[in-house]
């Protein structure tokens, strides 16, 4: 058997380009392997907010959620994402986050038990 492998993620065909359902469930597959990869990151930034935090009163945070929001809705109208998605996607995003956070939080600096 060849030791190469094929591409386990073949190029897959931009909307405009798909002409079966199977195309655009390859585009959707590969769509999210990159939102995947980038929620990773984003997740990274949970800790490092964890990190940085000294009170655990300041991982909610009203204002900054509120401004993370308007930033996401003025992005979106600039590129053409529905704020019917943006919205919703990314309320429900940050409340995962901020549990996260809190999580990390507790984890490294807060609540010990005994
Ligand atoms: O900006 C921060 O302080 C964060 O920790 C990031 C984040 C977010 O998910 O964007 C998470 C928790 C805060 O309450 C507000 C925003």
């Amino acid at each position: 058997m060849s030791p190469i492998k094929s591409d386990p993620h073949p190029a897959a065909p931009l909307p405009d380009e798909c002409q079966t359902m199977t195309d655009v469930r390859k585009g959707v597959d590969s769509l999210d392997r990159e939102l995947v990869r980038l929620l990773v990151i984003r997740q990274g930034y949970m800790h490092a907010a964890a990190r940085i935090k000294k009170t655990r009163d300041a991982v909610y945070d009203e204002a900054r959620i509120e401004d993370v929001v308007a930033k996401v809705l003025t992005e979106a109208k600039a590129q053409g994402l529905s704020a019917d998605i943006a919205e919703p996607v990314w309320r429900k995003l940050i409340e995962r986050c901020i549990a996260h956070e809190f999580d990390e939080w507790d984890a490294t600096k807060g609540r010990k038990t005994a």
